[in-house]
């Protein structure tokens, strides 16, 4: 969500009126667009920016509900995604499904440090490379 976030410039907005943030005044009717991409590889904000390590929200407050603008996958306010539940009760129900019933192999002794995670961008980022791993399944009885 932080490192690959869906939708890396969230969808398109329209400022309803004129308005000031942070010195930048932005006209009414401007089209804006949120790039959540590079706001979660910011060097100002996260340590290690490019590193997949998720122990960095261990103990941390950070929320990704659209609270906290440093991670905002979903959006925020009354326009965020309204699936954001039943989006990350899937994600997580899937992910632990794939890794209880299964050990993961990389193909030809690749190490997970190998792995390309280019991304194509678009409306949404998938990976530009197919991710190629072999499943056995672990809970024969
Ligand atoms: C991990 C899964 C998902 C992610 C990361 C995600 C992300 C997003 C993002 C970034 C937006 C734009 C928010 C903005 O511009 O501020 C959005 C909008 C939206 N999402 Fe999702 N979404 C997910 C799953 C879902 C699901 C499961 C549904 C429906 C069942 C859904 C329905 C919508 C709708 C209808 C909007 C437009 C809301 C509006 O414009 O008022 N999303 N989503």
């Amino acid at each position: 969500m932080r490192l690959h976030p869906v939708a890396p410039l969230l969808i398109p907005h329209e400022s309803l009126e004129d308005c000031t943030i942070n010195d930048y005044h932005i006209p009414r009717k401007s089209r804006l667009l949120i790039n959540v991409w590079a706001i979660g590889r910011d060097p100002s904000v996260w340590t290690e920016p490019d590193q997949f390590n998720p122990e960095r929200f261990v103990g941390s407050n950070i929320d990704l509900r659209g609270h906290d603008f440093e991670l905002i996958p979903f959006g925020s306010g009354r326009r965020s995604c309204p699936g954001m539940q039943l989006g990350l009760t899937v994600v997580r129900l899937v992910l632990a499904q794939l890794v209880h019933c299964f050990d993961w192999e990389l193909p030809n002794d690749m190490l997970p440090t190998e792995l390309d995670m280019t991304e194509e961008f678009g409306l949404t980022t998938p990976r530009a490379k197919h991710l190629l791993a072999i499943p056995t399944y672990r809970l024969h009885k």
